[in-house]
C-alpha cells in the first residue's frame, strides 16, 4: 500500500478577517516550530484574508487554500475569483464542491466538475468534496450518493497527478454538528471511495491520493479517524478556528 502523508487542513469558512488571521498563524508557526508535524499543514481562509496568510505563511510548512473559484479563467462573472488569481496570489490549494457551497450557492455535480479542471489548469490542487446528507443516509443511498458526486466530479479528468489530487469524505450531517462518523462509518465510506476512484481514474491514482474526512474531527476523535487505513488526514472546519484545537488536531496526526 502507498505511504501517503497525511493532510490537516483548516476550513475556516466566513470566520477571520485579515488582522485575525494574521494574529492566528503568528501562534500558530511559533507553536509548530517546536516540533516536526507528521502532516502536512493547510488554511483555508476567506477570500480578503489570503494575501495576509501567504504572507504570515512564507517560508514555514503551512499552505494556503481557498475556499471556492470560478471555472472560467476570467470574464464578467461579477463577484467571481477566478484559478489564475487564486494561484497567483499564492494559493496552492483550493476546496471545491463543499456541501455549503452545494446547499446555499447551487452549485452541483456539473460546476463542481468544471472547477476541478480549472485548479487543475492553474496548477492548484483540488481538495474535491463529497458526502451524503442525514435523509440520504438514513434511506441507505450513502454508496449511491458518494458514488455518484465522485464519478461527476472526476468523471472528465485527464490523469490528474495523485499528489496533487485530494478528497474529502464530508457527511453532511457531522458538519458542524458535534456529532463526526465512527471511524468505521468513515472508513467503510473511504475504502468504497478509493476502490471507486480506482476503476475511473486507475490503481495509482487510487493507491496515491489523499482521501480526508471532514465534519466534526476534534483534537480527541483525530487519532481514532486517522488510524484508518483509509483515512488519510482531516478537513476540519470549527475546530480550526482556535490554535489550541487545530494544534491539537495536528499533533494527533500520523
Ligand atoms: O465543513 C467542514 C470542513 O470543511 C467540517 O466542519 P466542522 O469541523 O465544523 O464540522
Amino acid at each position: 500500500m502507498a505511504n501517503r502523508t497525511s493532510i490537516i487542513a483548516g476550513n475556516w469558512k466566513m470566520h477571520k478577517t485579515s488582522s485575525e488571521t494574521r494574529s492566528f498563524l503568528e501562534a500558530l508557526k511559533s507553536a509548530i516550530a517546536d516540533f516536526e508535524p507528521n502532516c502536512e499543514i493547510v488554511v483555508a481562509p476567506p477570500f480578503t484574508s489570503i494575501a495576509t496568510a501567504v504572507a504570515e505563511t512564507d517560508g514555514t510548512r503551512i499552505r494556503v487554500a481557498a475556499q471556492n473559484l470560478h471555472w472560467e479563467d476570467r470574464g464578467a462573472f461579477t463577484g467571481e475569483v477566478s484559478g489564475p488569481m487564486v494561484k497567483e496570489i499564492g494559493c496552492s490549494h483550493v476546496i471545491i464542491g463543499h456541501s455549503e457551497r452545494r446547499q446555499y450557492f447551487g452549485e452541483t455535480d456539473e460546476s463542481v466538475n468544471r472547477k476541478i479542471q480549472a485548479a487543475m489548469r492553474s496548477g492548484l490542487v483540488p481538495i474535491f468534496c463529497l458526502g451524503e446528507t442525514l435523509e440520504e443516509r438514513e434511506a441507505g443511498k450513502t454508496f449511491d450518493v458518494v458514488k455518484r458526486q465522485l464519478i461527476e466530479g472526476i468523471g472528465k479528468i485527464e490523469s490528474p497527478d495523485p499528489d496533487r489530487f485530494v478528497i474529502a469524505y464530508e457527511p453532511v450531517w457531522a458538519i458542524g454538528t458535534g456529532k463526526t462518523a465512527t471511524p468505521q462509518q468513515a472508513q467503510e465510506v473511504h475504502e468504497f471511495l478509493r476502490t471507486e476512484s480506482a476503476k475511473i481514474l486507475g490503481q495509482d491514482f487510487s493507491d496515491r491520493t489523499r482521501i480526508l474526512y471532514g465534519g466534526s474531527v476534534k483534537p480527541d476523535n483525530t487519532r481514532s479517524l486517522l488510524n484508518q487505513p483509509d483515512i488519510d488526514g482531516g478537513l476540519v472546519g470549527g475546530a480550526s478556528l482556535t490554535v489550541q484545537d487545530f494544534l491539537g488536531i495536528i499533533k494527533e496526526a500520523i
